[in-house]
């Protein structure tokens, strides 16, 4: 469960003070997640979510999470809202954490996601692309090609305790990104981590996207070759064509995907699965035993490197070449 850090009654009421929510009537934390501790707050002026920013999040990256949820809204993208404080300000600190107070979005995230399902979210993440276009901040993606070599550094030496060569498989594979990454991409804010848990749907219809905490300015095919990766592998680690088919074709229906990105596919959906598949490595071997924390499994990411590895063209995903602009 992702509450890391326990709060009292009396100091939330104290927190909620500072904002316009009204009287706290109750509190719980969320179980799901891994990287923030997340509670839902009843008010008497509504709904919210409570996060409190633990490991991964520098302090000094919310004001562009928080100002991007800001600016999507504003844009008519479905996503929490920040809250601002009676001081203007859309963060505060609570038992000792960096902490903000957003909207509750309505819905819930597919478990067993169908090809509609994948069709939205491809639309929906090419939405969201081009709703970030005019977004003023930046910020680099550190877990992009320069970010994975430090992180294998550190899991490195246990990693053969997963898997059997899983450090020469990794060697080879980070070599080959560190030379050939592509750089002159189409870029601007992507999401980061568009997995099934971070898009809720009311019935058929996608409700909002949730968890910007790892947005960042990076390569716009590169969000979506992490969607392929969450979205259109079975439970089996089989690649479901047909999901891939309209997870682009959703895409492209909002945003055309240039020549070169469509080249670029195979590399990217690659590098995507290495980027996950490290950071469930690191916190596989270091999440202390008893914590309550459901870890995520490296090898289902290995597992998708092998498949990307062996594809060589962005048809092999499912991507009509006459809805690629050329
Ligand atoms: N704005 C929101 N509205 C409704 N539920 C939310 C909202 N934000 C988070 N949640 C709930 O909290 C869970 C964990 O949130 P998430 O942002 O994915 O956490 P983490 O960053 O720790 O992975 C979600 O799966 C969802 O159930
Ligand atoms: N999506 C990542 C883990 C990050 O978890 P989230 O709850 O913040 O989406 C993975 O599956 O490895």
């Amino acid at each position: 469960m992702a509450v890391y850090t326990d709060i009292a009654e009396g100091e939330l009421a104290r927190f909620l003070k500072d904002y316009e929510v009204g009287e706290l009537l109750s509190y719980k934390g969320i179980a799901e997640g891994v990287e923030n501790s997340n509670f839902l707050i009843h008010a008497s002026n509504g709904a919210y979510i409570l996060t409190l920013y633990e490991k991964r999040v520098n302090p000094a990256d919310l004001p562009f999470f928080l100002g991007l949820m800001q600016h999507l809204n504003d844009k008519g993208i479905s996503c929490p809202l920040p809250l601002s404080r009676k001081d203007g300000a859309t963060t505060g600190e609570l038992a000792g954490r960096p902490a903000a107070i957003v909207t509750f979005l309505e819905g819930m995230w597919m478990r067993r996601p169908t090809v509609e399902h994948c069709r939205a979210v491809g639309a929906a993440l090419a939405g969201m692309h081009l709703a970030g276009q005019d977004f003023s901040l930046e910020r680099p993606n550190a877990l992009s090609v320069s970010g994975w070599r430090p992180l294998w550094e550190k899991a490195r030496a246990r990693a053969d305790e997963v898997e059997p060569g899983l450090a020469a498989e990794v060697e080879r594979d980070l070599a080959l990104f560190e030379a050939n990454w592509p750089r002159d991409l189409p870029a601007g804010v992507i999401h980061a981590d568009l997995f099934p848990d971070n898009v809720f749907f009311l019935g058929e219809r996608l409700s909002g996207l949730i968890d910007f905490y790892f947005a960042c300015t990076d390569l716009l095919a590169y969000d979506v070759a992490v969607c392929l990766n969450a979205w259109c592998f079975e439970k089996d680690n089989s690649y479901n064509l047909t999901k891939g088919m309209a997870l682009l074709e959703g895409y492209v229906g909002v945003r055309a995907l240039s020549r070169a990105e469509a080249d670029a596919l195979p590399i990217l959906a690659h590098g995507a699965a290495l980027r996950f598949m490290l950071t469930r490595l690191y916190d596989w071997l270091n999440t202390p035993a008893g914590s309550l924390v459901v870890k995520k499994d490296p090898v289902e990411y290995l597992r998708r490197m092998r498949f990307h590895r062996q594809v060589r063209s962005a048809a092999e995903y499912g991507l009509k070449s006459e809805r690629a602009a050329v």
